[in-house]
């Protein structure tokens, strides 16, 4: 799926229009139907009580008259409270023109504001995807009326003040809701995390919007759905053997950290790779193999860190960093690794890399490596980790930008870490992630990650983007399958290794017939 702009969501629908040629109010009436089947599955004519539509003057507002009306249809008690305004929509027009008598409508003042009680389900329609500038005036009041009413708000399209693909100026008002019923495409405000209070649960709901459009759509976010990643996985052939899968090298853990290599070890063969070499500290050595027997170990010199780089030509894949620790002798074997990565005869394109935690901290305090970095080396950074590599974010907005120009400067996968995982593409590409949960905000999660993008960078037949954005769907899916068995707060990292192979279940290519 596609994220677009608001101007390009305006084109879409008027792109719609044209091809199907609908009268616009039609579409309207297909999002209002829309978004009253979601209603009408949520709360029923008792749960929902008195319910209150605050309609703007535009056509989020046509959608709100409109809506009222289906209510009042389903025999659902409501009433409209309108913002005034010196111009309203065509659509607006017919559906206030169209609204039955029976429905109780107020034209909102200063002096007028709609009675609010706790609980009252209110539907906000006040301004949707036309919004240009900041609220002012009345509807800054309204905003602060509702929000301090304690009611049950659902805004229709976006919450009203908020920009589909921008920041608002630092204490705009906006509406704070506890569910977004939107059509068609996500918008970019949905996924950001300063965004989280005003949109609250998002919901789409298909309106017919043209494909044509949409496919032709020139756009770098995209969404990853089910869709993105199905049948991703190439099934394995029947005479394939350990070979076919590719050999990954794993550098991680030091004291007190053993638990990060075993994770990613444990997430990596769970994965498919063919075989698993670890280089750990020795301390670990017996602990290793005895949770990990499938996986070959190389026990370092050192105790409890690593200090030696083992020779690379047996591997498909390099990843560095769960557990590893900061200290010198790591340093050196990153530095090495990323000498020895670079392109050569052998290998055009470098060692695939994967770089997480501690080897992305050592990267962040050593930026003059960057240039040695493999092209579509992953990184896979949460926020505080990506700051460290290039410089802190303004807010979210500016992160994604800082995050785009990184990958594209370095030509590197970035698959920046939180409840939306972004991956960035050398293309500017930004691939946001659809699975995963809150459970999924525990120690170790991390590390599982490395571990599954490890064996699928590995493996031979899967093309670097489409292995990361694959492996950071699963990673998110066995955590949904996991947190299934759990629950959220039950949910531990190794619930997700244990879940990570049905995940990649789903996603595997069935065999043509
Ligand atoms: N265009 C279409 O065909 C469809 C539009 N739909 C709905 O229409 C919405 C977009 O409608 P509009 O483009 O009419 O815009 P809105 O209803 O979001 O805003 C109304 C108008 O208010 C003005 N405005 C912008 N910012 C303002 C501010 N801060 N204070 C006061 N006035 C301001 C603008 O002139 C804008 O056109 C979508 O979010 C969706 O809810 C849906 O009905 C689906 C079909
Ligand atoms: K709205």
């Amino acid at each position: 799926m596609i994220i677009l702009s608001a101007a390009q969501t305006r084109e879409l629908d008027q792109a719609t229009i044209d091809e199907q040629h609908l009268p616009s109010a039609a579409l309207m009436e297909r999002a209002a139907t829309a978004f009253t089947r979601w209603f009408f599955g949520r709360l029923t004519q008792e749960e929902a009580g008195e319910i209150l539509v605050l309609c703007g003057p535009g056509n989020n507002g046509g959608d709100g008259l409109a809506i009222a009306h289906l209510l009042h249809q389903g025999n659902y008690a409501v009433r409209v409270g309108l913002l005034p305004a010196g111009k309203y929509s065509a659509d607006w027009q017919h559906n206030r023109r169209h609204l039955p008598t029976a429905v109780p409508v107020v034209e909102i003042t200063e002096g007028q504001l709609p009675d609010i009680l706790p609980g009252t389900a209110v539907i906000d329609a006040l301004f949707g995807t036309g919004l240009t500038r900041p609220l002012t005036g009345l509807a800054v009041t309204l905003v602060a009326h509702l929000a301090q009413a304690k009611a049950r708000v659902i805004a229709v399209d976006i919450p009203s003040g908020l920009f589909a693909d921008a920041p608002q100026p630092l204490g705009s008002a906006v509406v704070r809701a506890q569910h977004t019923v939107s059509f068609g495409l996500p918008k970019l405000a949905f996924l950001l995390p300063q965004n989280a209070d005003f949109v609250g649960e998002w919901h789409l709901e298909d309106i017919g919007l043209s494909t044509r459009f949409i496919e032709g759509a020139a756009t770098y976010w995209h969404y990853t759905d089910a869709a993105a990643v199905a049948q991703t996985l190439p099934a394995r052939p029947k005479f394939s053997h350990k070979g076919t899968f590719g050999h990954a090298l794993l550098l991680a853990g030091s004291r007190g950290k053993m638990g990060a290599a075993l994770l990613a070890a444990g997430a990596c063969l769970r994965s498919g790779v063919g075989l698993l070499t670890a280089q750990i500290p020795s301390l670990g050595y017996g602990i290793f193999q005895i949770s990990q027997p499938e996986a070959m170990c190389l026990p370092d010199p050192q105790t409890d860190f690593i200090s030696e780089l083992p020779d690379l030509k047996p591997y498909q894949a390099v990843g560095i960093g769960p557990g590893l620790s900061q200290n010198a002798a790591s340093l050196a074997v990153f530095q090495q690794l990323l000498k020895e990565a670079v392109a050569s005869k052998t290998r055009p394109k470098g060692l695939p890399l994967i770089i997480d935690a501690d080897a992305l901290n050592l990267l962040g305090q050593h930026r003059e490596l960057l240039p040695l970095l493999p092209e579509n080396t992953v990184l896979t950074p949460h926020p505080k980790e990506f700051e460290r590599l290039t410089e802190p974010a303004r807010d979210d907005y500016h992160r994604l930008e800082l995050l785009r120009d990184f990958a594209r400067t370095h030509r590197c996968l970035v698959v920046l870490k939180g409840a939306y995982t972004c991956l960035a593409t050398p293309t500017g590409d930004l691939h946001f992630n659809s699975t995963g949960n809150p459970g999924m905000a525990t120690g170790g999660s991390g590390d599982v990650l490395t571990g599954v993008l490890l064996a699928l960078r590995a493996h031979a037949q899967l093309p670097a983007f489409e292995a990361v954005r694959l492996g950071v769907y699963a990673h998110g899916l066995a955590g949904d399958l996991a947190a299934a068995e759990t629950g959220q707060a039950g949910l531990v990292a190794g619930d997700l290794v244990r879940h990570i192979g049905p995940a990649l279940a789903t996603l595997t290519a069935r065999p043509a017939f």
